[in-house]
């Protein structure tokens, strides 16, 4: 996962008087899905129009696999920015024709595309008769049709129920399963934590995080034990080095902070050394959407 597939540096796009992107410094890796997460107005759709060329950026710089911008970089590049308009009349296949005729694609990578989007069965249907969630993922599929490097996709799962959601992000899962490097953007954490590898937080333009999901998730946020004799509980863990903070919850439980999530493992086998019996022992792990918040609001 080391090569990087885009690099972005200072980049910074002005409408007027509004900064939509301030200085913004990102680096995606091949094969990861990356999340680019933020509230409304946050620049997620300014910065994803720049990197297709489809908005001018004031300032600031991007690479598309390791090379500056230029038009022939668009075939590795599948993005859905809005939703596409297709022909209500015409099916499935038949909407795919035409996207194969403007991208210049043999029509022989339909069948493949509708297998991968799961709409094979369906694609002789009109589409009008498609539900949203279907919409969606012949979106997807117009989007496959050049079998591109990298997936761009804008909001993925707005205006879906909740079966269509699930359907869209097990699809992305599948599709960044077969080695591509997807960039998506959302204003819904849970969408990150649920498909993205890696994430950017973008606040008023600016980036104010980024990192790995897998890491923000397992952020040792300490344990929440329990015993018979808790004072003897409560005077080992005061005793062992690396635990960082000791509260007494109001389930009458020791709440135990570390300095590193090895630490937890260490302290579980002290405890039992020392004889004691945990009759409770909970991870508290501080969720990705509490982070997101505290993120936003400072
Ligand atoms: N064409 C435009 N003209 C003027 N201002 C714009 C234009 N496009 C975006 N903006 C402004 O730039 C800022 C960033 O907007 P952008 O659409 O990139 O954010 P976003 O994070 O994608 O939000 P949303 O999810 O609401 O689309 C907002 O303040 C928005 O009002």
């Amino acid at each position: 996962m080391n090569e990087i597939i885009l690099k972005i540096t200072g980049l910074t796009k002005h409408y007027g008087r509004i900064t939509a992107i301030n200085q913004l410094d990102l680096e995606v890796h091949k094969g990861s899905v990356f999340g680019l997460l933020g509230p409304n107005g946050s620049g997620k759709s300014t910065t994803l129009g720049i990197l297709l060329g489809v908005t001018q950026k004031d300032s600031g710089e991007y690479e598309w696999f390791s090379q500056k911008p230029e038009a022939s970089q668009r075939k590795k590049i599948g993005a859905i920015l809005e939703s596409p308009t297709f022909y209500p009349y015409l099916s499935g296949i038949q909407n795919l024709r035409v996207v194969c005729k403007i991208k210049d694609v043999h029509d022989s990578r339909i069948e493949e595309v509708l297998k991968q989007v799961g709409l094979f069965e369906r694609g002789n249907s009109p589409f009008k008769t498609y539900s949203l969630g279907m919409k969606q993922r012949l979106a997807i599929a117009s989007a496959l049709l050049s079998d591109p490097e990298v997936l761009i996709l804008d909001e993925p799962t707005n205006g879906l129920d909740p079966q269509g959601i699930a359907e869209i992000r097990e699809l992305i899962l599948t599709i960044a399963d077969s080695g591509k490097t997807i960039i998506l953007a959302s204003h819904l954490l849970d969408e990150v934590q649920k498909v993205c590898s890696h994430f950017a937080v973008l606040k008023n333009g600016k980036k104010i995080f980024s990192g790995s999901v897998a890491e923000s998730l397992s952020g040792n946020d300490g344990v929440e034990i329990s015993s018979g004799d808790l004072a003897r509980l409560e005077q080992l863990a005061q005793d062992f080095s690396g635990v960082k903070q000791i509260r007494k919850n109001n389930l009458s439980r020791l709440e135990v902070q570390f300095e590193n999530h090895v630490d937890i493992i260490n302290f579980h086998e002290y405890l039992i050394e020392n004889g004691i019996v945990l009759n409770h022992l909970a991870y508290i792990n501080k969720s990705l959407e509490k982070q997101f918040l505290e993120l936003l609001s400072a």
